[in-house]
């Protein structure tokens, strides 16, 4: 976990140079308690019933992961998918010893757009055996604010112009506290758990249900 991290933080210094920031300006968003998430998933095998919408299947949806960057360990059966700028999805064939980065949308919100979220989404199992997956989510504290980030004009210019994404401007998550994104991102992905525990109002405000 320690090594994972540490690739994700020599990311995000990068990142922060490219944009002409200090070096450490992303890492100092952190807190005291940065909310990484180690995640194992199993797909299994899903027979005849692949060709069905992955919505309705044991693929995940499209999406973008809502925090900052996430670092992906694949096994060789494959299925993960991410859109291009086109819209187009193409496969995330696994290579041996390679790690998928997948860019989160806050860090997509805190550089205005220069590194945009990747939108992706797995495919039903088509193989005959299990697929597993091992993404680690590195996010701030859920008690950070968003700092003002201030991207040099001739760096913004360089942003792609359009970019086609089958998740909508309108479900970006936008609030300035990382926690509050991060729980209305749980709701997003795990509907069925929060219709059982949760209720949201229309101002997105969550209370939980009574017993
Ligand atoms: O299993 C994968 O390859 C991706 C999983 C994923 O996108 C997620 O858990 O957010
Ligand atoms: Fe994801």
């Amino acid at each position: 976990m320690e090594a994972l991290c540490g690739v994700a933080r020599r990311l995000m210094r990068a990142v922060a140079l490219s944009l002409e920031l200090p070096a450490d300006f992303f890492e100092s968003t952190f807190g005291t308690e940065p909310h990484v998430r180690m995640k194992v998933i199993r797909y299994p095998p899903m027979g005849d019933e692949v060709d069905r919408p992955v919505d309705h299947g044991l693929g995940v949806g499209p999406h973008k992961d809502y925090g900052f960057l996430t670092v992906l360990m694949q096994d060789d059966v494959g299925g993960l998918q991410v859109q291009t700028a086109d819209g187009e999805w193409i496969d995330a064939t696994p290579i041996p010893n390679t790690f998928v980065i997948n860019i989160g949308e806050a860090f997509e919100r805190l550089t205005q757009r220069c590194y945009v979220a990747t939108t992706h989404r797995v495919l039903n199992n088509a193989a005959g055996r299990d697929r597993i997956s091992v993404p680690v989510f590195f996010n701030p504290a859920v008690d950070a604010r968003m700092p003002d980030v201030r991207v040099p004009d001739d760096i913004l210019a360089l942003a792609p112009a359009r970019v086609i994404s089958d998740v909508k401007e309108h479900q970006l998550l936008q609030d300035s506290i990382y926690g509050v994104n991060a729980f209305k991102g749980l709701s997003r992905s795990h509907v069925n758990v929060f219709e059982r525990w949760y209720v949201v109002s229309e101002e997105g405000t969550v209370r939980r249900k009574e017993g």
